[in-house]
């Protein structure tokens, strides 16, 4: 089987993938941008800088060709002969002044604010200023710089020229010897020639003339000790003074191309950018994506792989196997189960078909659907099949399959998987056993009886044969369950399953309905002849001893036959009329058996309407007590009374205690009855007080263990003497458990009340009860009183009893009698008591008292009876 195997666990990382890719790619781009950046900018630095270089050598030309400008018109007027003559040979001033000469001309005309002759002795001759003649000494106007400068102009034949300051202003100052060119100038003496010097002021005007002579924009000048701009050139005199400098702004062709530059290379920069962010964006967008669905497919891988381990666990922790087969239907794979489950080898089962390895299991019909399944290439489950294990031993399988296609979708085989159920298949059916067998037998249980009634009557509409169904109870088994214990009646139980398994035919039930009820479901064409003759072999069967732990125990069986066809078919009522021919039976003295008749559901319905009445009488206080008087034969006097229950029935009059206390003992209205007429008794015995009260004790309220306690209750609350209580039981209390039996009478005893044997010789009469406890009070059965009359045997029987009453040292009481010579007899033979018609039948506590009252002594009553 393919497993996919773990995930790589690289998992395709967004951030990793930013900071990777992304990042590097941003900032290799910004460092990009900085060096072009950065070189544009040192570029346009350096082009600005070439540009001031170009412009000061421009402004200090410009100053050079404005100081030749002056040293050249200087000379053109210092060469003129009239200056010669006029200013030199004799100063003119009015000639010189005179426009055109030296006049207003040099000022308004050649732009010079100043023009000086100056003669050999440095004396000024002439000035004009701003146009205008002036008395004014040009070295005093110019102190510094001018008489070099005069000097020097003096010396050669070119003007000398310089920067000098006046004041606050600076002049270009050019001074030259006024030399005609007719006379050889290097014949003269230097000392001897007149000066002629024209200055010109660097004022605004000129400077920005100046500028835009020479493309110098804003040249102004700025004095001396200012800060120093960005363009200028310094002025200094001749002499080194610092006289300032002259300064304007210049072209910044680098700015201009950055500014030229600078928004197509921000757009583009801003263009990049958001193309970078774009992409970025895209990127991270993809990277996204990527990561999603990167994370989708590990997600998946991881579900995968969980849902393949999970796959593999259960595979391999189930008992399932999986198996594959081709489309021919021969089995190809088979798990690692298979083997561990089966004991098999995959390669000895590889190859088989389907329908070879898995056979039809009896009881479904999983192989046969496999087969249709696999044919038709449908799906299937839940398919019961068996197959063989290792060991040749047969075993069951739930199988599931379904078709498998290939990629083009063509039927390729089926694939599916097989369970092995066998265990729980066992436990199933031993469970099914459980619940329809009796585990003690093994017989069917009530719920399998009720089945196969059902089954045999839906059949016997089919076929001729009558179902009878017979309900058998044991008899006695109480006692052995009592007095061997319950393991011994479970063997009996067993033992007895036995015997009527072997007593039944094969198509016969025999089931175990609980306790020691069994009941028979038999299928006879001759009924109800068959079932008859069955019983007569269970009874006899089942009243041959068993043999339990080396005793040997008797019990006998009861047995109601209900026949189908008498009963209908309804199962139910048929079972519960063989109970009811069962209850008949076991009325009937036990040991024998009776068919269901109509009559008996209706006497039963009329006892059930008497027990509705019984319990009804307890309510509506309708039962009463009557009283009869024992006699003592000594005294011939009452000493005794006898309590009899009554019940004043509104329809049926006074009922006997024979027709209602056995009902009572089998409902158990017993206990409350016997506990009421007890009470009754007691307290209307201190009415009578030289009596003694005789009361009759159920077997029923003896087997209750409140009854010590019933009986000292009684007798405290109603303050009787309890030795003036007789309490008489009949022998039948001690048959059932004799020595609990013997513990209840002792406690009585403890009490102070007395016990007497009632009707003594009617039971087992064993002599062992008397001896192992000493009743006070023997009562002989009025049965035995009755027969006595010619009947020696009886007769025999009440003389032995009155000589074992002695004997022991009880006090004998015979009942029942009737006659005179019943009394007789019963006194010649040391009887001591008698009670009977004779004297009294029971009566009510008003009668009896005014009996007692009446009473005037047995010899009376003898005599008259005698006499009668
Ligand atoms: N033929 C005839 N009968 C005589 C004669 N003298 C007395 N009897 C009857 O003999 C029965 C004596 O009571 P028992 O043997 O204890 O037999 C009692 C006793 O076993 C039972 N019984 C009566 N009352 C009670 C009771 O309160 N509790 C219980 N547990 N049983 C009671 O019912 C039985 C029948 O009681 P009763 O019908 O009252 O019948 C009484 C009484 O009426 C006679 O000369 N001839």
């Amino acid at each position: 089987m393919h497993f996919i195997g773990k995930s790589s666990g690289v998992a395709f990382n967004g951030e990793k993938f930013t900071r990777r890719i992304i990042l590097p790619l941003a900032a290799l781009m910004i460092v990009a941008f900085t060096v072009v950046l950065a070189f544009v900018i040192v570029s346009a630095d350096g082009q600005n800088r070439l540009e001031v270089e170009a412009s000061t050598k421009l402004a200090k030309t410009a100053l050079t060709v404005k100081t030749r400008e002056v040293a050249r018109n200087l000379r053109d007027y210092a060469v003129w002969e009239d200056v010669y003559n006029n200013l030199h040979l004799a100063v003119d001033v009015e000639w010189a002044s005179t426009d055109g000469n030296v006049g207003a001309n040099i000022f308004e005309g050649l732009g010079y604010e100043m023009a000086f002759a100056i003669n050999s002795q440095k004396r000024t001759v002439y000035a004009v200023i701003e146009g205008k003649p002036k008395d004014v000494d040009a070295l005093s106007l110019i102190p510094q710089g001018l008489a070099t400068l005069l000097s020097q102009g003096a010396s050669r034949s070119e003007p000398a020229t310089g920067l000098l300051k006046s004041g606050e202003d600076v002049l270009i100052v050019a001074a030259t010897g006024i030399v005609p060119p007719s006379i050889n100038r290097s014949t003269l003496n230097p000392d001897d020639i007149s000066m002629l010097v024209f200055a010109k002021k660097l004022d605004e005007k000129f400077l920005a003339r100046m500028g835009e002579e020479y493309l110098l924009s804003n040249l102004v000048f700025m004095p001396a000790g200012t800060a120093e701009a960005s363009a200028s050139v310094p002025l200094v005199s001749e002499e080194g003074q610092d006289l300032g400098y002259i300064t304007w702004s210049p072209a910044e062709p680098g700015y201009e191309l950055l500014r030229l530059l600078l928004p197509p290379l921000a757009a583009a920069v801003v263009v990049l950018a958001a193309f970078a962010v774009l992409v970025v964006r895209n990127a991270r967008r993809s990277t996204h994506a990527l990561e999603e669905s990167a994370k989708t497919v590990e997600a998946f891988a991881q579900t995968l792989q969980e849902s393949e381990m999970r796959f593999r666990d259960v595979a391999e922790a189930s008992s399932d196997w999986i198996w594959e087969c081709d489309p021919d239907l021969h089995l190809v794979y088979f798990s690692a189960r298979f083997s561990e489950v089966t004991g098999l080898s995959a390669a000895s089962v590889l190859g088989k078909t389907l329908e070879q390895f898995f056979s039809s299991d009896t009881e479904s019909d999983g192989w046969q659907l496999l087969v249709e399944g696999t044919h038709g290439q449908s799906s299937f489950r839940d398919l019961r099949c068996c197959y063989r294990d290792a060991n040749g031993q047969s075993r069951i399988c739930r199988l599931a399959g379904r078709p498998i296609s290939n990629s083009h979708g063509t039927f390729s085989g089926f694939r599916g998987t097989a369970t092995d159920i066998t265990d729980e298949v066992q436990a199933q059916a031993r469970a099914t056993h459980l619940a329809l067998h009796d585990a003690l037998t093994g017989l069917p249980n009530r719920v399998l009886f009720r089945d196969r009634l059902n089954l045999a009557l839906s059949g016997k509409r089919r076929n001729p044969s009558r179902v009878a169904v017979i309900c058998l109870d044991l008899d006695h088994f109480k006692e052995v369950n009592d007095t061997l214990g319950h393991g011994a009646g479970d063997v009996l139980l067993q033992q007895l399953s036995d015997r009527l398994q072997a007593c039944t035919k094969s198509n016969d039930t025999v089931a175990r309905l609980g306790g020691d009820e069994f009941a028979i479901i038999q299928i006879g064409a001759n009924q109800p002849f068959e079932s008859e003759q069955l019983c007569r072999t269970l009874i006899e069967v089942i009243r041959a001893p068993f043999h339990v732990d080396d005793q040997e125990l008797h019990v006998g069986v009861s047995i109601g036959i209900a026949i189908a066809d008498m009963s209908g078919d309804d199962p139910e009522r048929l079972l519960k009329n063989a109970d009811i021919a069962l209850y008949r039976a076991k009325q009937a003295g036990r040991a024998t058996y009776r068919i269901f008749e109509a009559k008996m559901d209706q006497e039963l319905q009329a006892r059930k309407a008497l027990e509705y009445d019984l319990r009804q009488a307890v309510l509506k206080h309708e039962l009463e007590v009557h009283y009869q008087p024992l006699i003592d034969l000594d005294s011939k006097s009452i000493v005794a009374v006898e309590a009899l229950v009554r019940w004043r029935h509104p329809s049926r009059g006074l009922v006997s205690p024979m027709d209602f206390i056995p009902l009572a003992e089998e409902t158990g209205l017993i206990v409350g009855i016997g506990e009421w007429v007890l009470e009754k008794a007691c307290t209307q015995a201190l009415s009578w007080p030289q009596l003694r009260v005789a009361v009759n004790l159920s077997p029923i309220q003896f087997r209750n263990r409140d009854l010590i306690e019933t009986v000292r209750d009684v007798l405290t609350r109603t303050g009787l003497e309890p030795a003036r209580l007789e309490l008489e039981i009949t022998e039948s209390v001690l048959i059932n458990d004799a020595s609990s039996a013997l513990d209840i009478l002792n406690a009585l005893k403890d009490l102070g009340v007395r016990i007497a044997m009632d009707d003594f010789g009617t039971g087992y009469s064993s002599l062992g009860y008397l001896n192992s406890f000493p009743f006070d009070k023997i009562k002989i059965d009025r049965s035995f009183i009755g027969d006595m009359n010619g009947k020696d045997k009886s007769s025999a029987i009440v003389r032995s009893v009155i000589t074992l009453g002695q004997s022991l040292n009880m006090t004998t009481t015979a009942e029942g009698v009737e006659t005179a010579e019943q009394a007789t007899f019963l006194t010649q033979e040391g009887c001591n008591q008698i009670q009977g018609y004779y004297f009294s039948r029971p009566i009510a506590a008003d009668e009896f008292t005014i009996f007692l009252e009446n009473w005037t002594g047995f010899e009376t009553n003898l005599s008259s009876v005698a006499a009668a």
